[in-house]
């Protein structure tokens, strides 16, 4: 009521009629209260009335309401009430369910700002059920008597589906729904609450604009009731967590690299870097699936983006010069030109570690025995300790000074020649000294041995921890391994570097990317790889035993294997992010050529 004040007149007025005994004063009294409450005749047949009502403070926003609109505080909200919703999910096959679901949110995009209200209050079913039956019984009656009434019939079908769906163990119940479109002027809300509605009717929902009643039913009781509408639950998918797209967290997924477009929405994914618990990248894919593009891209733009150094690793050549297409120079790093440096030690207090840690790559690179490990162990521990610099050759004196069988010194020297062969001695810096913040490639093409490869790999990987393992969150260096079976493969529980540094995710300020064909490449310790990095990608694989071995580690449903994630095609991945196993499937982005 805007006059409050006013009130005083009526209440005069009914005193007068009660001290005079005259009726005229009280048929003033009331037409006076009419004039200053005109609702007040609607809210009586309501019931709604509250005498005391009249005298409530009101509250400080300055709100007007008329047929479909409510004003408040200058801002203009349009209210939109769905009449009928005439469809369940079950009356739709798999995709034409998921085809209407995604409308209904290209219709929600029409609008700027809209507020869905979903409004459900339990029913009694019992009694529910004793008034279909009784009804059902009525037109029964109706039916027999004249067996031309199609609206009978049709009601009794109706009538019979709700009692069929109500002992299929659906509770039926009252339901209000309604979008609340916002808008700065009256026009521009009501345009857009028609724009909606037809947006709406065209996927079969009916929506009208609410009555100017309805909506202070809203305002008075937080519910509309006049129109409460009976339903059930399968009859309204939109609004249903059923319909929520699964999608990891926004935060993860809204900033930072970009990764491609979702396939289904379009919409732009990215990695968060900064947010993610752990940075470290495995892609699976079949051979031209579009793995080594993935790792291109990524790593360019990680060096852009976090200006960190990115080493690409390239066995195949084909890195190289696919950057140079690219237009981006990258700095090449031939190992057989600069050296490893693999014997030379920082510091004087961690020999042993040191000692142990190349112990273990040459042991994983070249599958050696226990026995000659531990004797690679000893003499490399006493070239520390002897030598200010140890050449390799140091290494092959001191296995000749030890008391073992020839047969067994020249094996082990076989092996040390070979490491010779790749650890060349040279004056100047060696390979990982030279690794500033540009983008690396360091070329494994021209070495043709597998354990070779290896163990340059794992010798790099040893030098970057050496020089980057410093304790705080920051990611220094991003490592990107293509055709990466080469180590993953021969990591096990007595060695396992590349699983270590997986596991340890931030810890040591490395980003391992690394891409390979098909889960067997990653050895025994698969699992570890594929629980804990931080980003996976599943790329094209016509395999469904794949798909369902990788239902383990991403939420993928049976639908999708079958739908979808047989047929991707190049360049399309299933992505999953550490700590959300709700996947996305999506186009991946790569360079443009320059
Ligand atoms: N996101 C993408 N969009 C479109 N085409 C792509 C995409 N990614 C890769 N391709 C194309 O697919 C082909 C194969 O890509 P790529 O060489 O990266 O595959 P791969 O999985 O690394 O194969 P391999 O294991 O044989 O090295 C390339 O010709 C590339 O142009």
């Amino acid at each position: 009521m805007e006059n409050k004040h006013l009130i005083i007149v009526p209440i005069l007025l009914l005193f007068l009629s009660i001290f005079s005994r005259n009726l005229i004063f009280l048929v003033l009294a009331l037409v006076s209260l009419i004039l200053l409450e005109p609702n007040l005749i609607m809210k009586l047949f309501r019931g709604k009335l509250n005498f005391f009502n009249l005298f409530k403070k009101q509250s400080n926003n300055n709100y007007s309401i008329e047929n479909g609109i409510l004003t408040i505080n200058g801002v203009f909200k349009a209210f939109l009430i769905v009449d009928d919703i005439p469809f369940d999910y079950r009356d739709f096959t798999n995709e034409s369910l998921r085809s209407k679901i995604v409308s209904f949110h290209k219709v929600l995009d029409i609008v700027n700002n809209v507020d869905i209200i979903f409004q459900k209050k339990g029913l009694d079913k019992n009694k529910f059920l004793e008034n279909l039956f009784r009804k059902a019984q009525n037109l029964r009656v109706i039916i027999e008597s004249d067996p031309s009434n199609e609206k009978a019939k049709n009601e009794l079908s109706l009538v019979q589906e709700m009692i069929k769906r109500i002992s299929e163990g659906e509770p039926p119940f009252q339901y209000v729904v309604y979008f609340i479109i916002t808008a700065e002027s009256r026009e521009e809300s009501l345009a857009e609450a028609n724009l909606l509605r037809k947006g709406l009717e065209s996927i079969g929902i009916k929506a009208r604009l609410a009555s100017r009643y309805e909506i202070e039913e809203y305002l008075d009781r937080g519910v509309i009731r006049a129109k409460e509408k009976i339903g059930f639950p399968t009859q309204v998918p939109y609004l249903t967590t059923f319909s929520f797209p699964k999608s990891p967290n926004y935060r993860l997924i809204s900033e930072g690299i970009y990764l491609g477009r979702e396939i289904e929405s379009s919409r732009p994914i990215f990695w968060n870097l900064n947010t993610t618990m752990n940075p470290h990248t495995l892609v699976i894919g079949p051979t031209g699936s579009g793995k080594t593009e993935f790792l291109i891209s990524t790593g360019v733009k990680i060096n852009t983006l976090y200006q960190i150094p990115v080493l690409f690793f390239d066995v195949k050549n084909d890195i190289k010069l696919r950057l140079k297409n690219y237009g981006i120079k990258p700095i090449v790093l031939n190992p057989l030109l600069y050296s490893l440096d693999l014997l030379s030690a920082e510091n004087k207090a961690n020999y042993g570690i040191y000692a142990s840690q190349i112990e273990n790559i040459i042991t994983n690179s070249f599958r050696l025995d226990k026995y000659s490990s531990s004797i690679l162990y000893k003499v490399i521990l006493d070239a520390l300790h002897k030598y200010q610099h140890p050449s390799w050759d140091n290494i092959i004196e001191l296995i000749n000074e030890l008391d073992i069988t020839d047969e067994f010194k020249i094996y082990l020297a076989k092996i040390i020649n070979k490491i010779k062969s790749i650890d060349i001695e040279s004056k100047g810096s060696s390979l990982v000294e030279k690794i500033n913040d540009s983008i690396y490639v360091i070329d494994l093409s021209l070495i043709k041995s597998e354990e070779l490869r290896r163990f340059v790999i794992y010798s790099i990987l040893i030098k970057i921890l050496d020089k980057y393992n410093i304790a705080d969150d920051k990611l220094k260096i991003s490592l990107v391994i293509d055709e990466a079976w080469t180590i993953l493969k021969s990591e096990n529980e007595n060695y396992s570097l590349v699983a270590d540094i997986i596991k340890r995710g931030r810890g040591y300020g490395i980003m391992l990317m690394m891409a390979t064909q098909n889960i067997y490449d990653l050895g025994e310790l698969s699992d570890i790889f594929l629980e804990n990095s931080g980003l996976l990608l599943f790329m094209n694989n016509g395999d469904k035993k794949f798909w369902e071995e990788m239902k383990r580690f991403a939420n993928i449903s049976e639908d999708e294997i079958y739908r979808q994630l047989t047929f991707l095609g190049r360049g399309e991945a299933v992505i999953r992010f550490i700590g959300d196993p709700r996947s996305l499937v999506i186009k991946l982005d790569t360079l443009t050529n320059a």
